[in-house]
């Protein structure tokens, strides 16, 4: 019988930025596996290394060493071609910045990740826009649009397509306390739809929406 991968997987993995006194070790041989259908939140205090650990789950930050392991395929070693691809079919990434496009719409901001890999397709982009209750968005700027509708944005891009990973780090942050459960319950409901997560928050009212919660104090797995 044979065991089936699991869809985001991290081995041993630890991560140094600088040199010298400028030394950090921001993550320290931490692994983990994440099933499809389960969202994990990460926490712990400031500095403590969770940017970093969905950075490197996303292909963004490349660990120092460990791996990370994409359905039981090994992607640490991805040059940076082949990691915007795999990260553009396979993981969504909602940032704390949103990294809108300022001079494409609404519309064409959710679809450029299907766009890039020549697959546009108007109708996923309004299905996407009105799970996070923007239908209607899609001629607008980023300039026209508010904090919490552009973090919507993002996350709508995030979700386009069929992701089997999506990786959310503080996704509420401009957002009330509604428009951020209702932001939290599309994450959910994906997730149960097969999709593995990892939620960093500060948040423990966020964190209930996972099923499990990882604390990382200096790098490492508490
Ligand atoms: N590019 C970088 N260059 C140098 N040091 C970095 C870099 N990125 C992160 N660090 C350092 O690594 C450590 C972990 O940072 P990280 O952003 O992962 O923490 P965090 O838990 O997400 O913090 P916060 O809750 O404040 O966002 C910190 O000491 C930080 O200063």
């Amino acid at each position: 019988m044979t065991n089936t991968p699991f869809p985001l997987e991290l081995q041993n993995i630890s991560c140094a930025f600088g040199e010298g006194p400028r030394h950090v070790s921001a993550l320290n041989n931490v692994s983990l596996a994440v099933n499809p259908g389960e969202l994990v939140a990460i926490m712990g205090p400031s500095g403590s290394g969770k940017s970093t650990l969905l950075n490197v789950a996303g292909l963004l930050q490349r660990a120092t060493s460990g791996h990370v392991l994409i359905d039981g395929a090994s992607a640490s070693d991805l040059n940076a071609k082949r990691a915007a691809e795999t990260r553009r079919r396979h993981i969504g990434v909602i940032f704390q910045n949103y990294n809108l496009v300022p001079t494409l719409t609404v519309g064409e901001n959710v679809g450029l990740p299907l766009e890039l890999d020549g697959k546009t397709d108007r109708q996923a982009v309004a299905i996407a826009l009105a799970e996070v209750g923007l239908e209607g968005f899609d001629d607008r700027f980023p300039e026209e649009i508010s904090g919490g509708q552009a973090q919507r944005v993002a996350i709508a891009r995030a979700l386009i397509g069929p992701r089997k990973i999506l990786l959310a780090d503080e996704p509420t942050g401009a957002l009330d306390t509604s428009t951020g459960d209702a932001v939290l319950r599309v994450l959910r409901q994906r997730i149960d739809s097969g999709a593995a997560g990892l939620l960093v928050t500060h948040e423990p009212r966020f964190a209930a929406w996972a099923d499990r919660t990882i604390m990382l104090r200096d790098g490492e797995i508490q």
